[in-house]
């Protein structure tokens, strides 16, 4: 009998021939916490008398939510923390690097074939590295920081095989969201997303951390991209310990379903108010006033987002009547944003450009909206009350519908932008 990804990488972890709906006990390889989740889950683990966590070494603290510190609660979040990695001798941890899933990505946290944790929903991000990893809440973390281990339902997997190539001005944040709006919001629960065909194959890596971030948001335990030579060249540097190795599905391996895509004739999409499925191509509603754009998180806030967006720019300056937030995920990425010009550009064209954090993503440190606003974001979620007032409206999508917009201050397909 063939088996998945997962089924693969679990069978490896745990050293004999694992299904999916097996549940087992399996060693994580790294464990991620941030400053929101981190304190509840150093509560859980000391309620389970922890003392001493599992291995310092594979715990990976970063602070993003709410940096620098908004509030005295937050300040106070984060002093109980780096007090904790201080005391556990934990040294992967961070409180400038920005946000979390980037940066466990850039500094080569996470590897094909590993399992990795987070107390995140979006830590299923690393699938775009080729190990399987998932979210989880703050008791089981608290378990995990004490033992080093979790007990996982492995879950099956849908098999999405996307074939062809973007036109210009489409990518992955398009066909992702066309994804989660034929799968639908819980479409995916407990399963894995497999991403195969030619255009995974040949997409590199900040496209594939975007389809991978969005798997939670069809309910997905996990989304995973076969590791090929684009995984292994990125890891090349950030990881010296790992050796490239093969790691693929069989042929025969069982798919709670198969679903096909072809990206030839997508189109730019963007997810409506007030769910992530409720989406459309952008020249159905182009010509929705917008009042402030997003352009930054861990769906869509890498370098190439701020190309892309820079492209879509040129000599324009963006509309007066929008706020216009550019928040690049990293440092690594702000780094690379700020040497292309980029960021004095978008400044000169009326953006605001905020140091690496998650920024209004989850309407929690700035950018909030008032009753009756409406928000045009690259973000990954768009609910009720996600980006401030239950009475705004949020729409999501890719970069360059974000910059073309933000340039007419209403919804706007990128490819009108010449
Ligand atoms: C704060 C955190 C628990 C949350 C998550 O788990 O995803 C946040 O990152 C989000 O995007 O909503
Ligand atoms: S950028 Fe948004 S989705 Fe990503 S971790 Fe931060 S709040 Fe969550």
């Amino acid at each position: 009998m063939g088996a998945t990804l997962v089924e693969k990488i679990f069978s490896s972890r745990c050293g004999k021939e694992i299904e999916a709906g097996d549940v087992v006990m399996a060693a994580v390889d790294k464990a991620m916490i941030h400053d929101i989740t981190g304190p509840l889950a150093v509560q859980k683990f000391r309620e389970m008398n922890g003392n001493v966590v599992f291995d310092p070494a594979r715990i990976v603290m970063l602070f993003d939510h709410q940096v620098p510190a908004d509030s005295i609660q937050a300040a106070e979040n984060q002093k109980f923390m780096r007090e904790f990695a201080l005391s556990q001798g934990i040294h992967n941890y961070d409180l400038r690097e920005g946000v979390c899933h980037q940066v466990v990505l850039e500094k080569g946290h996470a590897a094909p074939g590993e399992i990795v944790v987070g107390s995140d929903s979006h830590t299923c991000t690393y699938g775009a590295a080729g190990a399987f990893a998932t979210g989880i809440g703050s008791t089981d973390m608290g378990f995990v920081l004490r033992f080093g281990a979790l007990y996982f339902r492995v879950p099956d997997s849908i098999r999405v095989e996307v074939n062809g190539a973007f036109a210009p001005r489409v990518g992955a944040k398009d066909l992702i969201l066309d994804i989660a709006g034929s799968i639908g919001a819980d479409g995916a629960t407990y399963q894995a997303l497999e991403f195969t065909g030619e255009t995974f194959a040949s997409m590199p890596m900040p496209g594939r951390m975007t389809c991978a971030n969005m798997a939670i948001e069809m309910g997905a335990k996990a989304g995973i991209v076969p590791p090929d030579a684009i995984t292994w060249e990125y890891l090349k540097g950030r990881r010296p310990d790992v050796r490239p190795f093969t790691l693929e599905n069989d042929e025969e391996a069982t798919y709670a379903e198969w679903r096909e895509f072809d990206v030839t004739d997508l189109v730019p999409k963007v997810a409506v108010p007030h769910n992530v499925d409720n989406v459309v191509d952008v020249e159905e509603i182009a010509g929705t006033h917008i009042d402030q754009v997003f352009i930054g998180s861990c769906t869509n806030g890498r370098y190439e987002d701020f190309a892309e967006a820079a492209e879509v720019l040129g000599n324009r300056t963006f509309s007066d009547d929008v706020r216009v937030i550019l928040i690049p995920a990293s440092r690594d990425e702000y780094l690379k944003t700020l040497r292309a010009g980029l960021i004095e550009r978008f400044v000169k064209a009326g953006a605001l450009v905020e140091a690496p954090c998650c920024g209004p993503c989850m309407g929690g440190a700035f950018g909030l909206l008032a009753p009756g606003e409406v928000s045009l974001s690259t973000s990954n979620r768009n609910f009720r009350g996600r980006q401030g007032s239950t009475e705004a409206e949020v729409y999501l999508c890719s970069a360059a519908t974000a910059a073309a917009s933000a340039i007419y201050g209403e919804i706007t397909d990128p490819r009108e932008v010449a």
